[in-house]
């Protein structure tokens, strides 16, 4: 029997992409579920029956307290129905399985917030944050980004630039100190960079659409199966999703597509 690529896309409390994510998992290939939060916190669905977690984008709680963080407490501290252990519990069994991880925007937030990006040390220390953009307002655009190729980052595997739409109030990427910026660089975590026309990393606004920190739009842990971006992936997966696309050569596949279709390639290598 030919085995099965899972896919699981967390929705409720304000998510708003996970349509959007579940298609681009189909459109990679695999066999996707949208799940809302409470499935999981009630035990009636368990993380571990996947191979593929998305966390989708959105305004968890509104964004009360800074994006995410909310969503971040009750993830790390709320007790699944049943067990005495939070659902980070069961996601670092997740994880520990070989398993992989993206979260877009929100996502990220939420990654970021439970301290899970990007885990220097392991533990779930909070190191960097994400926070309001210096335009302070919402920033809602296309950009130019450039990717580390030499990142363990197994999404990005095969790529060096992209072309994909942020849409975000707080996707301004800062660390807690400059040895985790330095760690992040040297250990190549910083997987995607906003770009200038130049395709060089930029801090001039609005091709760093937030200034974040070395134009950080992206990053990952050290196994490259844990990946936070804020431009959205799932927002490109057709030729006419593209802003000029009306006007410009392009192929049929949108560009965000790729990041799901090395994942799913990756589980059916590793994992099946
Ligand atoms: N599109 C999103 O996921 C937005 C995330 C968050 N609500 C923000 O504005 O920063």
């Amino acid at each position: 029997m030919e085995k099965t690529v899972r896919a699981i896309v967390i929705s409720g409390n304000g998510t708003n992409c996970e349509r959007e994510v579940a298609y681009a998992c189909h459109l990679a290939g695999a066999a996707v579920d949208i799940v809302h939060i409470a499935e999981l916190l009630t035990g009636r669905v368990n993380l571990n029956d996947y191979h593929f977690l998305n966390l989708a984008g959105g305004f968890l709680d509104g964004d009360d307290l800074g994006s995410a963080k909310a969503g971040a407490n009750r993830l790390l501290h709320a007790p699944v129905a049943g067990s005495s252990d939070s659902l980070v519990t069961q996601l670092q069994q997740f994880i520990g399985a070989g398993k992989l991880v993206m979260g877009v925007c929100n996502g990220f937030q939420l990654l970021v917030k439970m301290g899970l990006l990007p885990a220097l040390d392991g533990d779930l220390d909070q190191t960097c944050t994400l926070t309001h953009n210096d335009s302070d307002r919402f920033e809602d655009r296309w950009c130019q980004l450039i990717i580390d190729t030499a990142s363990p980052c197994v999404f990005t595997q095969g790529l060096n630039n992209l072309y994909l739409p942020v849409r975000h109030g707080e996707g301004k990427f800062i660390v807690a100190d400059e040895e985790v910026l330095q760690q992040l660089e040297d250990r190549h975590l910083t997987v995607m960079k906003y770009a200038n026309d130049q395709g060089q990393p930029t801090q001039d606004y609005p091709a760093n659409p937030n200034g974040s920190v070395a134009a950080i739009a992206g990053i990952c842990d050290q196994s490259g199966r844990i990946f936070g971006l804020m431009p959205h992936p799932e927002a490109y997966l057709h030729r006419t999703h593209h802003p000029r696309w009306t006007r410009e050569e392009l192929p049929e596949a949108g560009m965000g597509l790729m990041l799901y279709q090395n994942a799913v390639r990756f589980i059916e290598k590793q994992l099946l």
